[in-house]
């Protein structure tokens, strides 16, 4: 068996996922698709399901990539593959569910962005998983508050909902549509050779960099602006900061510098981050601080 043969290994075929699973409800309005919020029958477990209808050999082969990097990434701070089906012409991926959802939700709904020390052990979560998926080969490309899940128990999971992540291993790509831009690399938007080299995953450490921002101040920098005239001043104003400087320590605002260096090949690796003061303090090991935040949040919904 050739290509095809390749995914089969992590999909069960011809199983009916409804056998093992309940579906219980919907998450988020649709804003991500189809998902759904599914319980195992036997163990409880919970998952949130996304169904794909598979219409052609190239669906297949692009959730094909999106399967093997969550079977091949497995890391306390990457959004765990629970099971996937392929039964009645649908994709069907059971992902380990998070209590907390994601953190740009809750900034919204509580209204307010995050302390320095709930981003200190954001951070520090964040780079493990970055760390870990750059040694994978794996480059996430759409790194953002969004695509950052937390548990009840304030884990803190990578996602990538707009499946945008590429395994330069394959280099397969989904149709090279350009993301949002606001958290967009310079040499990403350029186009330049660098997004082909052994540097484009620094593209990921901009990111970082924007969403470090992101936390503090609810949105990304030039959120108000037109996403075409984003594209232009990324590439020609300084690297953005910190609104309010007086708010943050120096070491929060030096390590937001190092990641928003607009030459990728002096922008430094997660491996180098996870080394900067900012990251050494004791906050960037206390899930305390988050985990207020998490039940705060929780509380305001209330069950009615
Ligand atoms: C609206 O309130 C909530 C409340 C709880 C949750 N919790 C939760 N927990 C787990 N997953 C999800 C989820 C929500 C919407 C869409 N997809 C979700 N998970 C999911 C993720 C994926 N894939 C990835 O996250 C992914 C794909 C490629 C690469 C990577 C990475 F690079 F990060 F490894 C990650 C595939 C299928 C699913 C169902 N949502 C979400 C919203």
């Amino acid at each position: 068996q050739g290509k095809k043969g390749q995914w089969n290994k992590h999909i069960k075929k011809d199983i009916d996922p409804l056998t093992f699973w309940d579906i219980i409800g919907e998450l988020g309005d649709g804003a991500f698709g189809v998902v759904k919020k599914a319980q195992n029958k036997e163990t409880g477990a919970l998952a949130a399901l996304k169904q794909v209808d598979i219409t052609s050999e190239e669906d297949l082969e692009d959730f094909a990539v999106e399967i093997d990097i969550l079977a091949d990434c497995v890391h306390p701070n990457v959004v765990g593959l629970i099971e996937a089906f392929f039964f009645d012409g649908k994709l069907w991926m059971f992902i380990e569910f998070c209590g907390g959802g994601a953190l740009d939700s809750i900034m919204v709904d509580l209204e307010k962005p995050l302390t320095e020390s709930q981003i200190q052990y954001v951070c520090h979560e964040m780079l493990k998983a970055l760390d870990f998926l750059h040694r994978h080969h794996v480059i996430h490309r759409d790194i953002k508050a969004g695509n950052v899940l937390v548990t009840i128990e304030g884990d803190v999971k990578l996602a990538d909902f707009g499946v945008s992540a590429k395994n330069t291993h394959t280099s397969q790509r989904r149709d090279t549509f350009i993301g949002t831009p606001y958290w967009m690399a310079p040499e990403v938007i350029l186009c330049e050779t660098l997004k082909d080299t052994p540097y484009d995953y620094k593209a990921d450490i901009w990111s970082l960099g924007i969403t470090m921002i992101e936390f503090g101040q609810i949105e990304p920098p030039n959120k108000e602006m037109h996403p075409m005239r984003v594209l232009i001043k990324i590439q020609k104003a300084d690297p953005p900061m910190l609104e309010q400087p007086k708010k943050w320590t120096n070491h929060f605002k030096d390590f937001v510098g190092k990641c928003l260096v607009k030459d990728p090949t002096k922008r430094p690796t997660a491996a180098e981050l996870l080394e900067h003061p900012f990251m050494k303090h004791k906050n960037a090991r206390d899930k305390t601080a988050i985990c207020d935040l998490i039940m705060e949040s929780k509380a305001e919904v209330v069950e009615v």
